[in-house]
């Protein structure tokens, strides 16, 4: 199954965190986390701060990666599509946000996630992460591959 990592800047101070906009790729027109996939020989952290690093601008040290999540997706309408996505929490870098091709950051207030336009799984995990606690979950989408129709929380 597909490996993806996806990191989430969180900063605590001003109690926002930086989610990007996919302007293309999976999950176009959705608000996320930063990520994407390992190339061959990476570690978690490595592809995690390589890919925060080309889709936000912003400079992660490994060691500042919080490891958040661990989360199982699938598409039994549309298998090509599983995925498991690890997730770090971020609260030290270096950079502003930049806006690549493929996506535009946006800070969010904590209280004000644009949740209707993040995928449907978000409100099952990213309030955990928050709150400090790590999930570890499995999400089965409907055939229609935009609502989530089972939750398992794994362990
Ligand atoms: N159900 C889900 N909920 C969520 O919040 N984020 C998800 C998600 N499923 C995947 N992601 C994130 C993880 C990762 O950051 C991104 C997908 O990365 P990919 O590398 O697969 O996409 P790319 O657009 O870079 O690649 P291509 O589709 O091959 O162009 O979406």
């Amino acid at each position: 199954m597909l490996v993806n990592v996806l990191v989430l800047p969180l900063d605590r101070p001003q109690h926002r965190v930086l989610l990007g906009f996919k302007k293309t790729g999976f999950g176009a027109g959705k608000y996320g986390g930063f990520g994407g996939k390992l190339e061959v020989g990476e570690t978690l952290a490595v592809a995690a701060v390589r890919e925060l690093q080309e889709e936000s601008g912003l400079l992660a040290k490994p060691h500042n990666l919080w490891y958040a999540a661990q989360l199982e997706f699938l598409f039994p309408a549309c298998p090509d599509w599983n995925r498991t996505v690890h997730v770090f929490r971020l609260e030290f870098w270096e950079g502003e946000p930049q806006e690549s091709d493929e996506i535009r950051p946006v800070w969010f207030g904590l209280d004000e996630l644009p949740l209707k336009q993040m995928w449907s799984d978000v409100p099952y995990w990213l309030p955990q992460i928050l709150q400090g606690s790590r999930p570890k979950m499995r999400f089965t989408y409907h055939q229609d591959n935009q609502t989530v129709e089972l939750a398992e929380e794994l362990e």
